[in-house]
């Protein structure tokens, strides 16, 4: 997961291979809140771990439930049987819609004391129309900021004074949440038949269709009459399955969809664990996609998506049946025809943000023309030469996030910028890494950080690295690592062992765990952080042979989204192509200094004396030698850290990147 402040993503050319999804957000919490209500014990497979759900099992432990979590993505749940252990909680249920509604339902029902909140947008999110309903049948809920909406109090209510003859009426035209919330909570007290009608067009009603097939599934036999009126059969009791599996989340197939369908070549993208027999309303969006022009196959658990036709071909769409899916159309819409518009969706504007507005304002960044209104958006092809290089905003909605990283694939060849990442942890906390697995770009970023001994060049990289969320290597410990190896074998790090030594390097048992270095197996981080370790690297680096082992090692260290490289050749032989290379140098008296305190810190005695000869004596073997000597690369940007700190070092180098980028107008 990245916690960066942005994500940049170079141009996306071409996608393929195969991503396996994470399981559906709607389905793991409603599966969680049934498994609490119900009798015995339900092991829940594939559940997604996110912060909804997190969210979710958190309210369940503060409720008294007891959940167990076993192995990665499997969870068990001992059954409350409709009986609270813990009749008074506060629980915060950040911004959880599917946590916030059905428990307000459940908890007004089960009769306690609870204070129910969020983060600030969920207190914006509005769930008056579900608490009228539950008003009419006797609940006693207080709205604790502005009416209408969380954060609220529930004060208990005996079973005996709900009413519960008369029909529950409650509206369907905002948010079918409202309506989910209803059908899972009121087996609780059925003990007649419960109606609810539903006043209003009721919205999203594949969602409704998810409720109810899970609430099968423990046992619950809803009665529906149209999308009007459902009832709730006297006697329903909530009795666990025993097993179930969360299926992956059809809204996040939503995005390799869409990008097997803009995608030039590279072959079919394959998206498992979710396919065309899903209970969930968006997989729907697979008939939006055939009809923009993708190219989509499916099995029962399985989707293969290449493109079809192209440009892809304008749509007109009621979008009310799939409106998280949706999203992705708009960004499909790009590629299109002609303008696409996109209808029903005035469910947008009460999600995680007001996704209309959200949406029409990135994609105008991007350069397109946007119309929207109360309940539709429209979005017009955008020309090649019309594309910007954007920084999008995300308003802490995962979906936004998700749905604009397709601007990468544009046909200007144009980066991207994703403001605030993290927030795709809501209900795939892996996307972006998940992503990086199928494309293909022309260049993964590179920053090289060249320069002598101790001038900071691995302090600076790392932080470098960590503020653009990009992958670090330190290439200076695999010489290290290839030097310790040497002594190990019993070889001087001299040319007489030339050819010994390189073999060694070729195959070196080495990984990088969590910052540590570990030789065929062994930590040996600290080992290889001697001067005298650093005097055989130096040594064991002067061997052209060994250069040559370690060249693929080091080239396979550039992923995306991106590498930072320190060494002393990063720029010159390694990544000659890098945009942007810094030597790094400082003084030899503060280089002594800063490695002298360094080394002290661990607990190692030496002199700045004889610190500072050693240094200058590695510099000079390092600079001399006949190949890759240690120089700057002739583009290199020189930065001199003598009188700087970390930080400002760090800020200069981000400027220098900053200004390599394209955002600057945006
Ligand atoms: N700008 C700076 N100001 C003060 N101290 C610094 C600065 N940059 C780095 N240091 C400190 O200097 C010491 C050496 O830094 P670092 O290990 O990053 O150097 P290096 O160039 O990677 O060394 P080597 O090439 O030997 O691996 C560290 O203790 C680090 O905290
Ligand atoms: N790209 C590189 C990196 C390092 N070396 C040699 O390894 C020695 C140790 O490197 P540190 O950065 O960890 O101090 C260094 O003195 C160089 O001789 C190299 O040749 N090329």
């Amino acid at each position: 997961m990245f916690s960066t402040a942005f994500l940049d993503l170079p141009p996306f050319v071409a996608a393929a291979g195969t991503v396996r999804l994470p399981g559906s957000k709607s389905i793991s919490n409603r599966v969680l809140l049934l498994a609490a209500l119900a009798e015995g014990t339900t092991t829940v497979h594939d559940l997604l771990d996110s912060d909804d759900t997190r969210v979710m099992l958190d309210a369940l432990r503060a409720l008294g439930c007891g959940v167990e979590l076993t192995t990665g993505s499997t969870v068990r749940i001992h059954g409350l049987n409709g009986q609270l252990h813990t009749p008074q909680a506060t629980l915060f249920l950040g911004n959880a819609g599917t946590a916030m509604r059905p428990l307000t339902a459940a908890l007004s029902l089960l009769g306690g004391d609870f204070e129910l909140s969020g983060v600030p947008r969920m207190h914006e999110r509005p769930i008056g129309d579900l608490v009228d309903a539950l008003t009419q049948l006797g609940c006693q809920i207080d709205y604790l900021g502005n009416p209408g909406y969380p954060p609220l109090r529930i004060h208990p209510v005996a079973p005996a004074h709900l009413t519960l003859d008369a029909p529950i009426r409650v509206r369907g035209d905002v948010s079918s949440q409202f309506l989910t919330a209803l059908l899972l909570a009121l087996p609780l007290v059925a003990v007649r038949d419960i109606t609810i009608d539903v006043v209003g067009e009721l919205i999203s009603k594949p969602y409704i269709e998810i409720t109810l097939n899970l609430l099968a599934r423990f046992g619950i036999v809803v009665q529906r009459d149209g999308w009007q009126r459902f009832t709730i059969p006297a006697g329903s009791r909530y009795r666990s399955p025993g097993e179930i599996h969360v299926e992956a989340d059809a809204s996040s197939a939503s995005y390799f969809i869409a990008l097997g369908a803009l995608a030039a070549s590279g072959g079919a993208l394959r998206i498992e664990g979710v396919g065309a027999e899903s209970i969930q309303g968006d997989i729907r969006f697979i008939e939006a996609a055939r009809q923009m022009g993708a190219h989509v196959e499916s099995g029962p658990n399985w989707l293969q998506v290449a493109r079809g036709a192209w440009p892809l071909k304008a749509i007109d769409l009621d979008a009310n049946h799939i409106p998280d899916a949706a999203m992705t159309l708009a960004v499909m819409a790009l590629h299109a025809d002609g303008p696409s518009t996109l209808r029903n969706i005035a469910s947008w504007r009460v999600k995680e943000t007001d996704r209309i507005d959200a949406m029409a304002a990135e994609l105008r960044k991007l350069g397109a023309m946007v119309e929207d209104g109360p309940d539709f958006i429209r979005v017009h092809p955008l020309a090649a030469a019309d594309w910007r290089a954007a920084r999008i905003k995300t308003y802490d909605d995962h979906r936004v996030a998700m749905c604009f990283s397709l601007a990468a694939f544009n046909p200007a060849g144009l980066p991207v910028r994703i403001l605030d990442p993290h927030c795709v942890a809501k209900t795939f906390p892996d996307y972006f890494e998940t992503l990086f697995t199928v494309i293909d770009v022309p260049e993964v970023p590179v920053i090289c950080i060249d320069g002598p001994t101790a001038s900071g060049k691995g302090t600076l990289a790392v932080e470098v690295a960590h503020e653009l969320g990009y992958h670090y290597l330190d290439s200076g410990s695999l010489y290290r690592v290839t030097g310790l190896a040497t002594r190990r074998k019993g070889l001087e790090p001299e040319p007489a062992y030339e050819a010994e030594i390189a073999a060694l390097a070729e195959t070196l048992p080495l990984q990088f765990v969590k910052g540590k270095v570990l030789l065929d197996g062994e930590d040996v981080s600290d080992a290889i952080r001697t001067e005298a370790a650093g005097m055989d690297a130096s040594r064991v680096s002067a061997l052209p042979a060994v250069r040559a082992a370690l060249l693929a090692l080091q080239k396979r260290f550039r992923r995306l989204p991106g590498l930072v490289a320190d060494g002393r050749d990063m720029g010159t032989v390694i990544f000659p192509e890098a945009r942007l290379k810094v030597f790094l140098t400082a003084s030899a008296a503060q280089r002594a200094e800063r490695r002298h305190k360094q080394l002290i810190s661990k607990g190692i005695s030496t002199t700045l004396d004889s610190l500072r000869a050693d240094l200058e004596a590695r510099d000079a073997r390092d600079s001399s030698r006949s190949v890759a000597p240690l120089k700057p690369a002739q583009d290199a940007r020189r930065l001199d850290n003598s009188q700087l700190s970390i930080a400002q070092s760090v800020e200069q180098v981000l400027n220098w990147w900053q200004e390599t980028q394209p955002f600057k107008s945006s």
